[in-house]
């Protein structure tokens, strides 16, 4: 990439002005969902603090190249507490190793996902909330559920009035309304249509979707305010070595609706980002070659570091490949976390990224003591076409 790139623009992206957590908030609990495979930690109280400090660098804006606008914080989250970030999350999140087929030149072909990955998250056209409880002194109507307050079981069966109503009774928090880290749990969260505010029948989505668990909903309102972008789907890869990798693709897919923000944090060992152009046709726009020096095929080198985020926005996806190539050679590299920040605005979204993301496999998880990620459990039935 050349000097002209890097030194092309800087934005003053500004530091958040309302903490995302207070010195004396207690440290939080972890965060339970009958469709976690395990109670997920929440962020300790250093790192939730350290989080007020971002973004750490100015982020620079890439846009100098055709089709291209990203942003690039180097790095957002600072080194030291970019690596602890890193080590609690691997420890902290269940894993995958997805195995799915796909169609290759007409012929199935098995297709095993080169990195762990996980997901949490809906589309636009649902959303979380507690689960409404019944009034106990006139037996109608709905209270807002508190952690005292009377709640439906998780996988119980609705009764035929536990829909959430529109009325002076009903009160129940999406879980994007909740303004306080301390308020954010996902314990009684059920899944709701937005258009109705009725319950997700079973069938909707091919696998139950999760609510965004505490130490990742801490990161993504961070990055929120940074990014002014608002997210409702966060996947996470797991890089063990320099063989894991994903190929050059860009994420594109209309479920993302037109001109998709989507950041990218990096976590742990550096690793090269290849950006490059879609095919097209020569000749390209000579004004455009002469203005860059560069043609529209050469390719984007970036080496992210821990805690170095990219924000790929506008017409980015729609003319740009991405990938994490393999990393041969002699000194071995340690493993990586990236997490995308997306939105999804339809159920094929969350369909698509369940699918790709969590699968039907086992579960794994990182062993501290073996320091390697372990298959703790061949998956609970708990996903035949539950809502
Ligand atoms: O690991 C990365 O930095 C990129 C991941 C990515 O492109 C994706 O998950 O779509
Ligand atoms: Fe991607």
């Amino acid at each position: 990439m050349s000097k002209r790139t890097l030194d092309a623009f800087f934005s003053t992206a500004s530091k958040r002005t309302k903490p995302a957590s207070s010195q004396n908030d207690p440290p939080t609990a972890p965060s339970k969902h009958e469709t976690y495979p395990f109670p997920i930690a929440s962020l300790p109280a250093n790192l939730q603090l350290a989080l007020n400090e971002t973004p750490a660098g100015k982020a620079r804006v890439m846009n100098d190249r055709p089709d291209l606008d990203c942003l690039y914080f180097q790095p957002y989250i600072p080194r030291g507490t970019a690596n602890e970030l890193f080590r609690f999350l691997r420890a902290e999140i269940p894993f995958y190793r997805v195995v799915y087929f796909a169609k290759r030149g007409g012929v199935d072909v098995q297709i095993n996902t080169p990195r762990y990955t996980t997901v949490f998250g809906v589309d636009e056209s649902a959303f979380f909330a507690e689960a409404p409880s019944v009034d106990s002194e006139n037996g109608e109507g709905y209270a807002a559920a508190t952690p005292t307050a009377k709640t439906a079981k998780p996988g119980e069966e609705k009764s035929t009035n536990s829909q959430p109503k529109h009325s002076e009774k009903t009160s129940y928090k999406s879980q994007n309304t909740h303004d306080s880290e301390k308020e954010y749990k996902t314990n009684n969260l059920r899944l709701y249509n937005k258009k109705d505010n009725t319950p997700i029948q079973p069938g909707k989505y091919g696998h139950s979707p999760r609510p965004i668990p505490a130490c990742l909903h801490t990161l993504k309102k961070s990055i929120e305010i940074a990014t002014k972008t608002t997210y409702n789907f966060v996947l996470v890869n797991y890089y063990t070595n320099g063989n894991d990798s994903i190929a050059f693709h860009s994420d594109d897919e209309r479920f993302l609706g037109h001109e998709p923000s989507i950041a990218s944090l990096s976590l742990g060992a550096e690793r090269e980002f290849l950006l490059k152009h879609k095919p097209q046709p020569a000749p390209w726009n000579p004004a455009t070659v002469e203005k860059t020096k560069q043609s529209p095929t050469d390719m984007i080198k970036l080496l992210l570091g821990s805690g170095d985020m990219i924000l790929m926005r506008g017409s980015t996806q729609s003319n740009w490949l991405h990938s994490i190539p393999k990393r041969k050679g002699k000194v071995p590299v340690g493993g990586r976390i990236n997490i995308t920040f997306r939105r999804a605005v339809v159920p094929a979204g969350t369909d698509n990224y369940y699918h790709y993301n969590v699968g039907s496999g086992g579960v794994w998880r990182w062993d501290a003591v073996k320091g390697e990620m372990v298959e703790i459990a061949s998956r609970k039935d708990e996903d035949k076409g539950k809502g």
